[in-house]
């Protein structure tokens, strides 16, 4: 099967105000808030773009990092062909609670190939707390593609996206079977958040 025209479900997790929805923000629509709201429960976004030739859309579901929201975690990652997990580079702790996210997405992703990315955020700060050979240790230790970001700055963001879509459309066992039904969920959830829409060809 062709990979064009593919939409594929890519899924945000990791801890509190690491800058999942800035991520989100900067990839989709090029801008940074200083001052974001968490997010309550989940949000959605949707994003075309060219990779490798192939034009592919990107339902990106930004989840809620606080506590509060995870029993909501289950029907998140139902489905989802790429992960992107994310830690603060200024923020210890967000970076030792990898381990308890890699376990919950574990539990709950239905394939066993889901792609994942591990990204430390934030690297514009100057109070680093996690050096880069940490995150790619951890990152290599685990399977996990890796990157550092800066939402603020850009320096990354398209980057991670597009190397998580390069090594999802090389696991054509992700995509193949399901291209069908999620192009007709996403065509539902477009339709209503036309907004949020935006398109994007970096290598045409
Ligand atoms: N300096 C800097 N600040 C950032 C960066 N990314 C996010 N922030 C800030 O960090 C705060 C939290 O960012 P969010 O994107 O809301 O974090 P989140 O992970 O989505 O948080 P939850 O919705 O609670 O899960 C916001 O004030 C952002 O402006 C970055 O790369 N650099």
């Amino acid at each position: 099967m062709e990979a064009s025209g593919l939409t594929l479900k890519l899924l945000l997790i990791g801890d509190s105000a690491v800058g999942k929805s800035s991520l989100l923000l900067r990839f989709t629509d090029g801008s940074f808030e200083p001052c974001l709201k968490p997010t309550i429960g989940v949000d959605f976004k949707v994003k075309k773009m060219v990779v490798d030739g192939h034009a592919v859309q990107l339902a990106i579901w930004d989840t809620a990092g606080q506590e509060r929201f995870r029993t909501l975690a289950p029907s998140y990652y139902r489905g989802a062909q790429g992960v992107v997990l994310v830690y603060d580079v200024t923020r210890k702790d967000t970076f030792t609670g990898l381990e308890s996210w890699l376990n919950e997405l574990e539990t709950y992703t239905n394939k066993s190939n889901t792609v994942k990315m591990l990204v430390g955020n934030k690297t514009d700060k100057p109070d680093r707390e996690v050096e880069r050979r940490e995150g790619l240790q951890f990152a290599r230790k685990r399977s996990l593609l890796f990157i550092e970001t800066s939402a603020k700055t850009e320096d990354g963001v398209q980057h991670a996206f597009e190397e998580l879509v390069i090594k999802i459309l090389q696991t054509p066992d992700l995509w193949d079977k399901n291209t069908k039904k999620q192009g007709f969920q996403l065509m539902e959830s477009s339709q209503k958040e036309k907004s949020l829409c935006s398109a994007y060809c970096p290598l045409s």
